[in-house]
C-alpha cells in the first residue's frame, strides 16, 4: 500500500492505494472510530475525491480490528439542541456516500453500531469479520438512527429483526447478521483486510462502467417498483453493448483468454 490519495492531510482517516483499488481506515482508535463531525467531511470528501479519479474501481472502508465504528460520536451530539441539528442538518452529508458511483466495501471488524453500523450499510458489499457486532442502540441514548439505519436495516433484514434491533438496542453477532442478509460473507478477523482487498481487486478489474451500471441497477431496487425496475435494468443493459467493453468481453470469451477492459 503507498500513495496518500486525495485533498488531505487527512486528520481522522488515512488514504492508501493499491493498483486501481483504495482502501480508506477510519483511524480515531481512542474514541473506537466514533464519527464525529470531521469525520464525516473528511471521509465524504475523499471518497468523493477517488469517486472522480478514474484510476480508482473500488472504494474499500475499514476501521481497526476492535472498531469499524462505535456509532456517531455521543460526546459531540450531547450538547447539541434542536435548531443546532436542523440548521446544520446534522449528518446529511453521510447521504452522499450514497451518490458515489464506484463500487464501494466495508470490511467490518468488531463494534459496527449506529452510525457505524449506518455507514456501513452505505457500502455496497458488507464483509464480517468473525468478530464484528452491529445493531443500532440509539433508542438506548433516548434517541433514533439518523444515519439512514430504521430505513437501509429494513430492507437489509425486514421488518422483524430491524424493529427489535431499533426499539432494544440488542446488537448481533457476525453470524446473525450473515443469517439476516445484512453482510455478504464472514471470514476469520486476521483475514478480513486481505480478502476484502481480494474481492476489490476483482471488481476493480472489471469494467468500470459497467460495474457503475450494475450497482445502479441493484440499488434501483430499493427505490422503485419491481416493473420500473426491469425496465431500467433492460434499459442499462441495452446500453452496455455501445461499450468497448462489451465487445472485449465477449471477444475474450470467446477466444479462451482473458478479458483486458479499457473501461469505456
Ligand atoms: C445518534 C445516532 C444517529 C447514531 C449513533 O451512532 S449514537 C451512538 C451509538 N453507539 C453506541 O451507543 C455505542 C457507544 N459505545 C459503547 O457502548 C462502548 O464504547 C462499546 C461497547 C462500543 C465498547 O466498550 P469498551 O468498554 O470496550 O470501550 P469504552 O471504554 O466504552 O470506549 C473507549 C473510548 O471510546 C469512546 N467511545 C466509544 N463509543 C463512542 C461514541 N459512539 N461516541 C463517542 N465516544 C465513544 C469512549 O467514551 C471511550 O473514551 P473515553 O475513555 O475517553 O471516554
Amino acid at each position: 500500500m503507498t500513495d496518500a490519495t486525495g485533498p488531505g492531510p487527512y486528520e481522522t482517516i488515512l488514504v492508501e492505494r493499491k493498483g486501481r483499488t483504495a482502501l480508506l481506515t477510519l483511524n480515531r482508535p481512542k474514541a473506537l472510530n466514533a464519527l464525529n463531525l470531521q469525520v464525516m467531511n473528511e471521509v465524504v470528501a475523499a471518497t468523493e475525491v477517488l469517486d472522480r479519479d478514474p484510476d480508482v474501481g473500488c472504494i474499500v472502508l475499514t476501521g481497526s480490528e476492535k472498531a469499524f465504528a462505535a456509532g456517531a460520536d455521543i460526546k459531540e451530539m450531547r450538547p447539541q439542541g434542536y435548531m443546532d441539528m436542523y440548521l446544520s442538518d446534522w449528518f446529511t452529508a453521510w447521504d452522499r456516500l450514497a451518490q458515489l458511483r464506484t463500487p464501494t466495501i466495508a470490511a467490518v471488524s468488531g463494534y459496527a453500531l449506529g452510525g457505524g453500523c449506518e455507514l456501513a450499510m452505505l457500502c455496497d458489499i458488507l464483509l464480517a469479520a468473525d468478530s464484528a457486532v452491529f445493531g443500532q442502540p440509539e433508542i438506548k441514548l433516548g434517541v433514533i438512527p439518523g444515519i439512514g439505519g430504521s430505513q437501509r436495516l429494513t430492507r437489509a433484514v425486514g421488518k422483524a429483526k430491524a424493529m427489535e434491533l431499533c426499539l432494544t438496542g440488542r446488537t448481533m453477532d457476525a453470524a446473525e447478521a450473515e443469517r439476516a442478509g445484512l453482510v455478504s460473507r464472514i471470514v476469520p478477523a486476521g483475514e478480513l483486510l486481505a480478502e476484502a482487498l481480494a474481492v476489490a481487486e476483482t471488481v476493480a478489474g472489471m469494467s468500470a462502467p459497467v460495474a457503475m451500471m450494475a450497482k445502479e441497477a441493484v440499488n434501483r431496487a430499493f427505490e422503485t417498483t419491481l416493473a420500473e425496475g426491469v425496465r431500467f435494468e433492460r434499459r442499462l443493459f441495452h446500453a452496455v453493448f455501445a461499450t468497448a467493453d462489451q465487445k472485449e468481453g465477449m471477444a475474450a470469451f470467446a477466444e479462451k483468454r482473458p478479458p483486458e477492459f479499457t473501461h469505456r
